[in-house]
Protein backbone atom coordinates (compact mmCIF):
# COMPACT_ATOMS: atom_id res chain seq x y z
CA UNK A 1 0.00 0.00 0.00
CA UNK A 2 1.25 3.44 -0.55
CA UNK A 3 0.95 5.94 2.27
CA UNK A 4 1.07 8.76 1.90
CA UNK A 5 2.62 10.57 4.89
CA UNK A 6 4.17 9.65 8.34
CA UNK A 7 5.18 6.15 9.40
CA UNK A 8 1.43 5.61 10.67
CA UNK A 9 -0.64 3.20 8.32
CA UNK A 10 -3.48 3.25 10.62
CA UNK A 11 -4.77 7.29 12.00
CA UNK A 12 -7.87 8.49 13.97
CA UNK A 13 -7.87 11.89 14.50
CA UNK A 14 -10.57 13.13 16.96
CA UNK A 15 -13.00 10.22 15.65
CA UNK A 16 -16.84 9.96 16.92
CA UNK A 17 -18.93 7.08 16.16
CA UNK A 18 -22.69 7.48 17.12
CA UNK A 19 -24.61 5.00 15.93
CA UNK A 20 -27.92 6.13 17.61
CA UNK A 21 -28.25 9.70 18.98
CA UNK A 22 -30.44 8.35 22.03
CA UNK A 23 -26.89 6.29 23.45
CA UNK A 24 -23.47 7.13 24.32
CA UNK A 25 -20.86 7.52 21.31
CA UNK A 26 -19.49 3.80 20.53
CA UNK A 27 -16.20 5.88 19.91
CA UNK A 28 -15.54 8.81 21.40
CA UNK A 29 -13.47 11.26 20.55
CA UNK A 30 -10.47 9.08 19.43
CA UNK A 31 -6.59 9.72 18.45
CA UNK A 32 -4.88 7.64 17.66
CA UNK A 33 -2.13 6.26 15.70
CA UNK A 34 -1.09 2.91 14.31
CA UNK A 35 2.79 2.67 12.56
CA UNK A 36 3.21 0.87 9.81
CA UNK A 37 4.80 -3.10 11.29
CA UNK A 38 2.96 -2.44 14.72
CA UNK A 39 1.34 -5.10 16.26
CA UNK A 40 -1.36 -4.00 18.54
CA UNK A 41 -4.12 -5.52 20.79
CA UNK A 42 -7.39 -3.61 21.43
CA UNK A 43 -8.91 -4.57 24.74
CA UNK A 44 -11.65 -3.65 26.58
CA UNK A 45 -15.01 -4.40 28.39
CA UNK A 46 -17.86 -5.87 25.85
CA UNK A 47 -19.34 -2.78 23.95
CA UNK A 48 -16.50 -0.43 24.47
CA UNK A 49 -16.02 0.36 20.87
CA UNK A 50 -13.27 -2.57 19.36
CA UNK A 51 -15.51 -3.79 16.67
CA UNK A 52 -16.67 -0.35 15.40
CA UNK A 53 -12.95 0.70 15.74
CA UNK A 54 -12.27 -2.22 13.18
CA UNK A 55 -15.51 -1.11 10.91
CA UNK A 56 -14.41 2.58 10.52
CA UNK A 57 -10.42 1.46 9.21
CA UNK A 58 -12.41 -1.25 6.46
CA UNK A 59 -15.03 1.71 5.76
CA UNK A 60 -17.88 -0.84 6.84
CA UNK A 61 -19.06 2.31 8.06
CA UNK A 62 -18.51 6.27 8.59
CA UNK A 63 -17.33 8.29 11.45
CA UNK A 64 -19.71 10.53 12.61
CA UNK A 65 -17.41 13.11 13.15
CA UNK A 66 -12.97 13.27 12.93
CA UNK A 67 -11.33 11.21 10.17
CA UNK A 68 -9.96 7.83 9.73
CA UNK A 69 -6.51 7.72 7.28
CA UNK A 70 -5.51 4.20 6.46
CA UNK A 71 -1.99 4.36 4.53
CA UNK A 72 -2.42 8.20 4.66
CA UNK A 73 -5.84 7.82 2.91
CA UNK A 74 -8.78 9.56 4.71
CA UNK A 75 -10.97 7.23 4.53
CA UNK A 76 -14.22 8.98 4.10
CA UNK A 77 -12.89 10.39 0.71
CA UNK A 78 -13.07 7.13 -1.00
CA UNK A 79 -15.60 6.90 -3.60
CA UNK A 80 -17.90 3.93 -2.97
CA UNK A 81 -16.63 2.43 -6.33
CA UNK A 82 -13.18 2.18 -4.91
CA UNK A 83 -13.78 0.91 -1.13
CA UNK A 84 -13.68 -2.59 -2.66
CA UNK A 85 -9.77 -1.73 -3.82
CA UNK A 86 -9.20 -0.12 -0.40
CA UNK A 87 -9.99 -3.53 1.26
CA UNK A 88 -7.35 -5.55 -0.66
CA UNK A 89 -5.20 -3.53 1.20
CA UNK A 90 -6.78 -5.09 4.40
CA UNK A 91 -7.06 -8.54 5.30
CA UNK A 92 -9.45 -9.47 7.92
CA UNK A 93 -10.02 -12.45 10.31
CA UNK A 94 -13.34 -13.45 12.45
CA UNK A 95 -14.42 -15.49 15.55
CA UNK A 96 -16.35 -17.64 13.62
CA UNK A 97 -13.71 -18.25 10.59
CA UNK A 98 -15.99 -17.32 8.26
CA UNK A 99 -15.02 -19.90 5.17
CA UNK A 100 -16.77 -21.05 2.29
CA UNK A 101 -18.23 -24.31 3.15
CA UNK A 102 -18.78 -25.97 0.02
CA UNK A 103 -14.99 -25.41 -1.00
CA UNK A 104 -11.88 -26.97 -0.11
CA UNK A 105 -9.06 -25.13 1.68
CA UNK A 106 -7.43 -24.60 -1.81
CA UNK A 107 -10.64 -23.38 -3.18
CA UNK A 108 -11.42 -20.85 -0.19
CA UNK A 109 -7.96 -19.31 -0.24
CA UNK A 110 -7.85 -19.59 -4.20
CA UNK A 111 -11.12 -17.00 -4.65
CA UNK A 112 -9.69 -14.28 -2.84
CA UNK A 113 -7.44 -13.98 -5.18
CA UNK A 114 -9.81 -14.90 -8.27
CA UNK A 115 -12.54 -12.59 -7.04
CA UNK A 116 -9.60 -9.93 -7.55
CA UNK A 117 -9.04 -11.13 -11.11
CA UNK A 118 -5.98 -13.04 -10.52
CA UNK A 119 -4.68 -15.16 -13.35
CA UNK A 120 -4.57 -19.07 -12.27
CA UNK A 121 -0.90 -19.42 -12.86
CA UNK A 122 -0.41 -16.59 -9.79
CA UNK A 123 -2.95 -18.47 -7.79
CA UNK A 124 -1.10 -21.89 -8.49
CA UNK A 125 1.66 -20.52 -6.88
CA UNK A 126 1.13 -17.94 -4.50
CA UNK A 127 -1.85 -20.41 -2.30
CA UNK A 128 0.31 -23.76 -2.06
CA UNK A 129 2.94 -20.89 -0.09
CA UNK A 130 0.14 -19.29 1.49
CA UNK A 131 -0.80 -22.47 3.47
CA UNK A 132 2.90 -23.66 4.26
CA UNK A 133 3.61 -20.38 6.03
CA UNK A 134 0.08 -21.35 8.05
CA UNK A 135 1.08 -25.10 8.14
CA UNK A 136 -1.89 -26.58 6.52
CA UNK A 137 0.20 -28.24 3.73
CA UNK A 138 -0.98 -32.04 2.56
CA UNK A 139 -4.91 -30.45 3.72
CA UNK A 140 -5.35 -28.55 0.49
CA UNK A 141 -8.31 -30.82 -0.28
CA UNK A 142 -10.14 -31.08 2.50
CA UNK A 143 -13.35 -29.46 3.21
CA UNK A 144 -14.06 -27.02 6.07
CA UNK A 145 -16.24 -29.48 8.10
CA UNK A 146 -13.24 -32.16 7.87
CA UNK A 147 -10.92 -29.53 9.83
CA UNK A 148 -10.67 -28.63 13.72
CA UNK A 149 -11.53 -25.29 14.75
CA UNK A 150 -7.92 -24.29 14.67
CA UNK A 151 -7.44 -25.09 10.87
CA UNK A 152 -10.24 -23.79 10.06
CA UNK A 153 -8.86 -20.38 11.76
CA UNK A 154 -5.65 -21.04 9.22
CA UNK A 155 -7.32 -21.08 6.38
CA UNK A 156 -9.27 -18.18 7.61
CA UNK A 157 -5.86 -16.73 7.95
CA UNK A 158 -4.06 -17.40 4.70
CA UNK A 159 -7.17 -16.20 2.86
CA UNK A 160 -6.86 -12.70 4.45
CA UNK A 161 -3.23 -12.26 3.63
CA UNK A 162 -2.64 -14.32 0.13
CA UNK A 163 -3.34 -10.85 -1.53
CA UNK A 164 -0.64 -9.76 0.74
CA UNK A 165 -2.46 -7.08 2.31
CA UNK A 166 -0.41 -4.20 4.40
CA UNK A 167 -2.58 -4.29 7.61
CA UNK A 168 -4.13 -7.21 9.23
CA UNK A 169 -7.32 -7.03 11.45
CA UNK A 170 -8.68 -9.66 13.65
CA UNK A 171 -12.01 -9.82 15.59
CA UNK A 172 -11.58 -12.32 18.74
CA UNK A 173 -9.69 -14.46 16.44
CA UNK A 174 -9.47 -17.07 19.54
CA UNK A 175 -12.52 -16.57 20.63
CA UNK A 176 -13.48 -20.06 19.87
CA UNK A 177 -10.14 -22.03 19.99
CA UNK A 178 -9.21 -23.72 23.06
CA UNK A 179 -5.62 -22.17 24.51
CA UNK A 180 -3.21 -24.52 22.62
CA UNK A 181 -4.61 -23.58 19.48
CA UNK A 182 -4.77 -20.37 20.08
CA UNK A 183 -0.99 -20.04 20.86
CA UNK A 184 -0.28 -21.82 17.40
CA UNK A 185 -2.18 -19.25 16.12
CA UNK A 186 -0.62 -16.35 17.71
CA UNK A 187 2.59 -17.42 16.40
CA UNK A 188 1.25 -17.65 13.12
CA UNK A 189 -0.01 -13.66 13.34
CA UNK A 190 3.24 -13.15 15.02
CA UNK A 191 5.15 -14.27 12.11
CA UNK A 192 3.44 -12.34 9.03
CA UNK A 193 3.85 -9.30 11.33
CA UNK A 194 7.25 -9.62 11.40
CA UNK A 195 7.32 -10.22 7.75
CA UNK A 196 5.93 -6.51 7.52
CA UNK A 197 2.16 -6.44 7.89
CA UNK A 198 0.45 -4.38 10.57
CA UNK A 199 -1.62 -6.49 12.70
CA UNK A 200 -4.84 -4.88 14.72
CA UNK A 201 -6.09 -7.82 17.03
CA UNK A 202 -9.29 -7.00 19.14
CA UNK A 203 -9.45 -9.80 21.71
CA UNK A 204 -10.72 -10.30 25.77
CA UNK A 205 -8.23 -12.98 25.94
CA UNK A 206 -5.60 -12.05 28.77
CA UNK A 207 -3.48 -15.10 28.65
CA UNK A 208 -2.75 -14.10 25.13
CA UNK A 209 -2.06 -10.36 25.18
CA UNK A 210 0.38 -11.27 28.48
CA UNK A 211 2.27 -13.63 26.64
CA UNK A 212 2.86 -11.67 23.40
CA UNK A 213 3.95 -8.55 25.46
CA UNK A 214 2.74 -6.27 22.46
CA UNK A 215 1.64 -2.55 22.48
CA UNK A 216 -1.92 -2.39 24.10
CA UNK A 217 -4.94 -0.02 23.62
CA UNK A 218 -7.37 -0.13 25.79
CA UNK A 219 -11.15 1.25 25.08
CA UNK A 220 -13.75 2.19 27.61
CA UNK A 221 -17.09 3.30 26.99
CA UNK A 222 -15.67 4.60 23.24
CA UNK A 223 -12.82 5.90 24.82
CA UNK A 224 -9.06 5.44 25.03
CA UNK A 225 -8.52 4.42 28.87
CA UNK A 226 -4.89 3.17 27.99
CA UNK A 227 -2.08 2.93 25.16
CA UNK A 228 0.79 0.78 26.10
CA UNK A 229 4.00 -0.07 24.18
CA UNK A 230 4.62 -3.74 25.67
CA UNK A 231 1.71 -3.89 27.67
CA UNK A 232 -0.28 -6.60 30.06
CA UNK A 233 -4.18 -7.02 29.69
CA UNK A 234 -5.10 -4.87 33.17
CA UNK A 235 -8.23 -3.47 32.33
CA UNK A 236 -8.64 0.02 34.35
CA UNK A 237 -11.35 0.25 36.58
CA UNK A 238 -12.41 3.51 37.84
CA UNK A 239 -11.83 4.46 41.64
CA UNK A 240 -13.11 7.53 43.78
CA UNK A 241 -10.58 9.27 45.59
CA UNK A 242 -11.72 10.58 49.41
CA UNK A 243 -11.70 14.05 47.66
CA UNK A 244 -14.66 12.58 45.56
CA UNK A 245 -12.55 13.00 42.37
CA UNK A 246 -12.41 10.47 40.30
CA UNK A 247 -9.47 8.47 38.33
CA UNK A 248 -8.62 5.09 36.36
CA UNK A 249 -6.40 2.63 37.43
CA UNK A 250 -5.14 -0.88 36.57
CA UNK A 251 -7.90 -3.59 37.98
CA UNK A 252 -5.06 -6.15 39.32
CA UNK A 253 -3.22 -4.73 42.29
CA UNK A 254 -4.97 -1.67 42.48
CA UNK A 255 -4.98 -0.16 45.90
CA UNK A 256 -7.16 2.85 46.63
CA UNK A 257 -5.91 6.07 47.63
CA UNK A 258 -6.23 6.07 51.33
CA UNK A 259 -9.66 6.49 52.06
CA UNK A 260 -10.72 5.99 48.51
CA UNK A 261 -12.90 3.05 46.77
CA UNK A 262 -12.66 1.18 44.26
CA UNK A 263 -16.39 1.25 42.44
CA UNK A 264 -17.60 -1.72 40.53
CA UNK A 265 -15.61 -2.14 37.28
CA UNK A 266 -18.00 -1.32 34.60
CA UNK A 267 -20.23 -4.36 32.94
CA UNK A 268 -16.96 -6.45 32.98
CA UNK A 269 -17.07 -9.91 34.23
CA UNK A 270 -14.69 -11.50 35.39
CA UNK A 271 -14.32 -14.56 32.76
CA UNK A 272 -13.34 -11.64 30.18
CA UNK A 273 -10.82 -9.94 31.81
N1 LIG B 1 -24.93 -1.33 14.20
C1 LIG B 1 -25.10 -0.80 15.40
N2 LIG B 1 -26.21 -0.06 15.70
C2 LIG B 1 -26.38 0.49 16.91
N3 LIG B 1 -25.50 0.39 17.92
C3 LIG B 1 -24.39 -0.34 17.70
C4 LIG B 1 -24.12 -0.97 16.44
N4 LIG B 1 -22.93 -1.61 16.53
C5 LIG B 1 -22.47 -1.40 17.78
N5 LIG B 1 -23.33 -0.64 18.49
C6 LIG B 1 -23.14 -0.17 19.86
O1 LIG B 1 -21.90 0.50 19.92
C7 LIG B 1 -21.20 0.20 21.13
C8 LIG B 1 -19.84 -0.40 20.79
O2 LIG B 1 -20.04 -1.68 20.19
P1 LIG B 1 -18.84 -2.55 19.60
O3 LIG B 1 -19.45 -3.73 18.90
O4 LIG B 1 -17.93 -1.69 18.83
O5 LIG B 1 -18.11 -3.01 20.96
P2 LIG B 1 -17.01 -4.16 21.20
O6 LIG B 1 -16.01 -3.58 22.12
O7 LIG B 1 -16.54 -4.70 19.90
O8 LIG B 1 -17.84 -5.28 21.96
P3 LIG B 1 -17.59 -6.89 22.03
O9 LIG B 1 -16.34 -7.10 22.81
O10 LIG B 1 -18.81 -7.38 22.76
O11 LIG B 1 -17.52 -7.38 20.61
C9 LIG B 1 -22.11 -0.73 21.92
O12 LIG B 1 -22.83 0.06 22.82
C10 LIG B 1 -23.03 -1.31 20.86
O13 LIG B 1 -24.30 -1.63 21.41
Amino acid sequence: MVCAGGTDMIRFESVTKVYDQKSRPALNDVDLEIDRGDFAFLVGPSGSGKSTFLRLILREDRATSGSVYVAGKNVASVPSWRVPRLRRGIGVVFQDFRLLPNKDVFGNVAFAMQVIGRKRHAIRETVPEVLKLVGLEGKERRLPHELSGGEQQRVAIARAIVNKPGILLADEPTGNLDPATSVGIMNILDRINQNGTTVVMATHDDDIVNSMRRRVVELDNGSVVRDESAGEYTAMIPIVNADGTRELRPAKGTVPAAGGQAIAPFDTEEDEL
